[in-house]
């Protein structure tokens, strides 16, 4: 059991303010991603919580308890980091063995047995137990670092990036297993990545992090659909949303937005909400599967462009259009064949469209808020 709780928690480092007054409380076994950029604080927020780390300001609770003063073993709390420390003289059976057989948590080696066994097939890692870590890859030795982890059963796990080393297929079917495990796990965890996909997939609930500030706690559907501003719509999604400075055009006896050279409509309940803020301008994102394409012009509502760059990502490829003097960043198939600089044609799916206050870079809507997010705002 473990409910935790950040109150007004700050950390600097010198001159680096690492956390800046975070609040926080998260649910007893549930899965909290930290998500964010390169050096947003998140590795700080759990050392800090691992007790590894002294902040200087605010409290940290387990259950209500105050954990200040609570020495890092005393805590429970069992952390991977993505720099696996794995003892070099122990072969991977008595690395994952070793925290069931510190003097705190002591277990007799016949369970320690069969837990080693449990923890190393779930990994897939059974064939490597007599091996010694340098004699294992990259990526094997993460996933021994992660069943250490997992042999324990503490209150709360901390896991920093853990499958930062995997390649994608397997970072795909660790990712799988994670979340599989979680239901096994009974104990609240804490994961910190800058992989969007990992913290979509993964989280029960995602805070995301920036310049040791949180700036939205959601969960995945909230983050994706309804960003709390632009900082947070662009780090979710690939290719990176596109943001457009529109202004807002009377147009008969509705208005519509200037986007890509041309008026664009706007949905009703979307304008009811941009006219009672008596708006000039709104910032309207769009992202690239939202946006279609064609290489010949369809009707009014597609806008004339040319092929700035087609560039595969995987499965699929990232074809930046440029209208005006603006790059739009879209989706489009592998096996697209176009040359660079040829006319193009593309259409925005205004139903999909975000929008956001020019000044502050704020959230205000989208179309059909309510059902995209399950829950009334
Ligand atoms: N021991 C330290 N001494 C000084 N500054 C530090 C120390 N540890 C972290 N920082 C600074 O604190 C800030 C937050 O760092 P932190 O490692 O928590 O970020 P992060 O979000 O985990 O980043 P990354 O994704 O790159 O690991 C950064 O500016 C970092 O340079």
């Amino acid at each position: 059991m473990a409910n935790i709780r950040l109150k007004n928690v700050t950390k600097n480092y010198k001159n680096v303010n690492a956390l800046n007054q975070i609040n926080l409380e998260i649910k007893d076994k549930e899965f909290f991603v930290l998500f964010g950029p390169a050096g947003a604080g998140k590795t700080t927020m759990l050392k800090v919580i691992a007790g590894i780390e002294l902040h200087q300001m605010g409290d940290v609770e387990f259950d209500g308890k105050n954990m200040n003063l609570v020495e890092p073993a005393d805590r429970n709390v069992s952390m991977v980091f993505e720099n696996y420390a794995l003892y070099p003289h122990m072969t991977v059976y008595d690395n994952i063995a070793s925290p069931m057989r510190s003097p705190l948590y002591k277990e007799k080696e016949e369970y320690i047995k069969k837990e080693v066994h449990r923890v190393s097939s779930m990994m897939g890692i059974d064939h490597l137990l007599d091996r010694l870590p340098r004699q294992c890859s990259n990526g094997q030795r993460q996933r021994v670092a992660l069943g250490r982890a997992l042999v324990r059963k503490p209150r709360v796990f901390l896991m920093d990036e853990p499958l930062a080393h995997l390649d994608a297929k397997l970072k795909n079917l660790m990712r799988t297993e994670l979340k599989g495990m979680q239901q096994e796990f009974d104990a609240t965890t804490i994961y910190v990545t800058h992989d969007y996909l990992e913290a979509l997939s993964l989280g029960d609930r995602i805070g995301i992090i920036n310049e040791g500030q949180l700036i939205q706690i959601a969960t995945g559907d909230e983050v994706y659909y309804s960003p709390a501003n632009e900082f947070v719509a662009k780090l979710v999604g690939e290719p990176e949303i596109n943001i457009f400075k529109s202004e807002i055009v009377k147009c008969d006896d509705t208005y519509k937005v200037l986007l890509g050279g041309e008026l664009q409509p706007v949905e009703e309940d979307v304008l009811k909400v941009l006219l009672e803020k008596d708006l000039d301008y709104v910032d309207v994102g769009i992202r690239g599967n939202n946006i279609e394409f064609s290489l010949e012009k369809g009707d009014d509502s597609f806008v004339e462009g040319s092929v700035y760059s087609l560039e595969p990502i995987g499965n699929k490829s990232i074809l930046i259009v440029k209208v005006e003097e603006e790059l739009i960043r879209l989706i489009a198939p592998n096996d697209l064949q176009v040359e660079l600089d040829s006319k193009i044609f593309i259409k925005f799916d205004m139903k999909n469209a975000m929008y956001f206050e020019h000044k502050s870079k704020e959230f205000i809507t989208r179309h059909n808020i309510e059902s995209l997010i399950g829950v009334s705002k």
